[in-house]
């Protein structure tokens, strides 16, 4: 059965308004060439359709409900139930925040407005060098070069959407003899030509430079709704995006342990170091130490830095630091080997700290050996823990955790990821990342997340020379022989563990006196332990092997890296890949090998000639701030959003992101609590006596409704969902009480007072500011309830055509504000 509501709203003037800017526009800058394409039917009505609602959510099987015996009159049928699909709504949304759910309530708004005050002045200094480091671009754009685009390249412009690059190309224009150069673009009904000026003003790349995703599909030139429809969602995804880590770290303040004290046995420790640090290193040394000595809350920092930056050490004066005051430090890495390459580096490191023990901790150990360890990680007897993600199962009992060092978070999976992050509000928690965060990104975020950026390399750091070739046997062999010559080491890196055996006897056949070895993934970890450290001390000196070494792995005397099949490598791998060597003060060099040229699409070349081009140390970040973009906002902000970033394009994508980020305080809803939240619509229905009789006790049955439903959100739907486990979906008249109950929780947390009627009009009463108002009506996916819905700056308010019945009124109501409270994660609260 379907619901139909007698809820008109006026004929839309705004949207009217919207369409005839829309064509100013068109006339002023772009002209549409061809036969203009009929518009879409614009039936006055199309509007005033009767909500009529098909998505059934709440079914017996998907929650095992009772069979509801009731039937009382306008019983609802049990597939389509508002009430359901709200519920449905705020499980999904809230229920992979839960940490944030417990903790929102007490969030404390004095609190709050002073840590957006800081986040601002932060925010604001960030901002500043960036306009400093873009002086000659003037500022930061995102827009594209219209020069730098060829054809096939998709573009987004603002206003019309996705469209596909033709050409530049000298046109006459009406108002003028001169021809002047356009840009053609072609979008799914026309093509349009934008003069070129306007161009770099207007178009955005949909695709960094080298990927090669297609859109879902070209936006029309001659009806924008839909691409108006994604603007808005990607507006909204990246806001949400912005207060989840806002919240997070909100959620992190309010966690306290005790400062660590500063002894003077950490300057013994920092002396045993045997380099001059880096400036970058330095600043990281000193915010790792702030974090920990002076602040009350548990770090949650990210050491961002590129390959062989020297993260580690900053990662050991941490554990240093916390260990000298008696509490344990775990190190998890994402391999054996590099688990393994940590815990070598660690006991060398505090080999003057016998009283310091440290143990490894992996699944292949021997069952007594792992036993043994997991006693003394539990009584205390290890300080510094080293392992994989067994470091994170349910047997591992620590004794005293007081930090935990993350290396690549990102190669970890999701359930790892989960028990990190509910980790970080009870320990210290330092990321180290080897993914490079564009300077931009970084600059634009700090305030928002504790990071801190090595991007400067140790100072004898030589570049890699990095040679790109078609593959070839005597280049192989002469660089092999080249690098065993000075006495070093060789890494060669294949993608597929199948050909590995097909290069051992190769070289073997070459270069028969030398030890060379096979490692990868699939082989048992004790032998893939051995063979590393073998490597690692020097006894074999060629590595055949998968991208096993991607990350990490830190060999000083293996300074030579061939990679075949290069075109099967991401860019981010190979870049990760080369990293492996040069880490010490050797000239060293990378090989990257292509099969054949003709095998290979243009793109494909181009985009390894990028690797072979960024071959200077630290230009490997300027290589980032394009092509690692996505992957260090990730590291920022958990996870990669592509479905988001589809929908705009990445560039448009970003620049959202930073107005988003430079308006946060903006875009803040003050809620008001449940009991001021007044809902004055007369509809007191009474529960049926079968109802009545079924139910243990209906009295307490209200009353606990009444208190989940001012307690917060998520327990009123857990109430109901409950409810209906229990006795089936309620009649009617429950649903009506259920509702008046979801309508107070709603109106209090978006910010609205009052809710009352008069006449044709929906009067809300609210401290609600305009641009949330905007936000949250823009992103609503009714034209009905959108349309009606004004703001006054203290009143929102509806205009509806018809006088309704006070259930009707209600029940508009119940829509309406579920429509408004669909963007309340994408604002700030309290
Ligand atoms: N300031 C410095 N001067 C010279 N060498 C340094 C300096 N800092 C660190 N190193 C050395 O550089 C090498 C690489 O450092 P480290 O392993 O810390 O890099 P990383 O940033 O962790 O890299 P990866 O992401 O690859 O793990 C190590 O051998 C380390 O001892």
């Amino acid at each position: 059965m379907a619901l139909v509501y007698g809820a008109f709203p006026l004929p839309n003037l705004q949207r009217r308004h919207r369409d005839l800017s829309f064509r100013f526009f068109f006339s002023d800058f772009l002209v549409q060439l061809g036969p203009p394409k009929p518009s879409p039917s614009k039936c006055p009505c199309r509007d005033w359709k009767f909500s009529v609602r098909t998505n059934a959510v709440y079914t017996e099987a998907s929650h095992g409900s009772a069979v509801a015996p009731w039937k009382e009159k306008g019983n609802l049928s049990s597939d389509l139930d508002d009430i359901s699909i709200l519920n449905e709504r705020i499980r999904k949304e809230l229920g992979k925040r839960q940490g944030l759910r417990a903790g929102n309530k007490a969030v404390n708004s004095t609190e709050v407005e002073k840590y957006i005050k800081t986040v601002k002045q932060q925010q604001q200094l960030g901002l500043q060098k960036l306009k400093g480091d873009n002086k000659d671009k003037g500022g930061i754009g995102y827009k594209v070069d219209p020069y730098t685009l060829e054809s096939g390249d998709y573009v987004v412009h603002k206003k019309v959407g996705i469209g596909r690059f033709v050409a530049i190309k000298y046109d006459v224009s009406k108002s003028s003899s001169d021809p002047t150069e356009y840009v053609f673009i072609e979008y799914a009904d026309g093509m349009a030509k934008l003069p070129v000026k306007q161009a770099a003003r207007m178009l955005y790349r949909y695709n960094l430079p080298s990927e090669t995703r297609r859109p879902r599909a070209l936006s029309k030139l001659n009806d924008t709704s839909a691409w108006e429809r994604r603007r808005v969602k990607g507006k909204v995804a990246v806001q949400k995006m912005v207060v989840d880590l806002m919240e997070l770290y909100l959620h992190r303040l309010k966690q306290k342990r005790l400062s660590y004290r500063r002894t003077p046995a950490m300057a013994e420790f920092v002396s045993q170091f045997p380099y001059d640090p880096t400036q970058d290193q330095k600043q990281a040394f000193i915010d790792v130490e702030k974090d920990l000595t002076e602040r009350e809350t548990p770090m949650d920092r990210l050491i961002c830095g590129d390959v062989g930056f020297g993260k580690t050490e900053v990662a050991l004066r941490a554990i240093f630091i916390v260990v000298s005051a008696g509490k344990q430090a775990m190190v998890l890495a994402p391999t054996i080997v590099l688990a393994k390459q940590h815990f070598d580096v660690i006991s060398e490191r505090f080999c003057s700290y016998p009283h310091i023990s440290i143990g490894l901790l992996c699944r292949f150990q021997k069952k007594s050996e792992k036993e043994e360890h997991l006693s003394s990680i539990k009584n205390g007897d290890l300080d510094i823990i080293v392992g994989t993600h067994a470091l994170l199962g349910n047997r591992v009992v620590y004794n005293n955790l007081g930090l935990l060092i993350v290396d690549e978070e990102q190669r970890f999976g999701v359930k790892q990821k989960e028990k990190i992050a509910s980790m970080k509000t009870s320990v210290d928690v330092l990321t180290l990342s080897a993914t490079p965060i564009p300077r931009t990104l970084y600059l634009a975020l700090t305030g928002f997340r504790d990071a801190s950026l090595i991007s400067t390399p140790p100072p004898e750091r030589v570049p890699i020379k990095t040679h790109l070739s078609a593959y070839s046997k005597e280049k192989v062999l002469s660089a092999i022989k080249f690098e065993l010559d000075r006495g070093g080491q060789v890494f060669y890196v294949l993608p597929r563990i199948k050909d590995l055996e097909e290069v051992m006897e190769f070289l073997e056949q070459s270069f028969s006196h030398v030890t060379i070895a096979i490692a990868h993934g699939k082989q048992y970890s004790k032998q893939l332990e051995e063979t590393m450290k073998m490597f690692s001390l020097g006894d074999i000196k060629i590595l055949i092997c998968t991208n096993i070494v991607e990350n990490g792995l830190n060999i000083q005397n293996a300074n030579t890296i061939i990679i075949q099949e290069v075109q099967q490598f991401g860019l981010a791998q190979l870049y990760q890949l080369r990293g492996r060597v040069g880490r010490a003060d050797k000239e060293a060099y990378a090989y990257l090998f292509y099969p054949d040229k003709s095998l290979l699409s243009e793109q494909a070349l181009e985009r390894l000639a990028a690797i072979e081009e960024y071959r200077d140390l630290g230009q490997g970040f300027q290589l980032a701030e394009r092509d690692m973009g996505i992957r260090g906002f990730g590291s920022i902000f958990g996870e990669q959003q592509s479905g988001d970033i589809g929908n705009v394009g990445v560039d448009l994508f970003f620049e959202m992101l930073f107005e988003s980020l430079s308006k946060v305080d903006e875009h803040r809803v003050i809620s008001v609590s449940y009991k001021d939240a007044q809902f004055d619509v007369n509809i007191t229905p009474r529960l049926s006596s079968e109802y009545i009789s079924n139910i243990n006790n209906p009295v307490e049955l209200i009353n606990e409704a009444e208190r989940a439903a001012e307690s917060d959100i998520w327990s009123l739907m857990q109430f109901t969902e409950q409810l209906r486990r229990q006795y089936g979906k309620e009649p009617h008249s429950m649903e009506i009480i259920l509702k008046k109950l979801y309508v107070r929780r709603m109106a209090a947390d978006l910010g609205i007072r009052r809710i009352y009627a008069s006449g044709k009009k929906v009067i809300m009463t609210t401290n609600m500011s305009k641009k949330v108002f905007k936000l949250m009506t823009e992103a609503m996916t009714s034209d009905i309830h959108r349309n009606s819905l004004t703001y006054t700056g203290a009143e929102i308010k509806a205009e509806l055509l018809l006088e309704l019945t006070d259930e009707q009124l209600l029940n508009w109501i119940f829509q309406c504000l579920a429509e408004l409270y669909a963007s309340l994660p994408a604002l700030v609260k309290y």
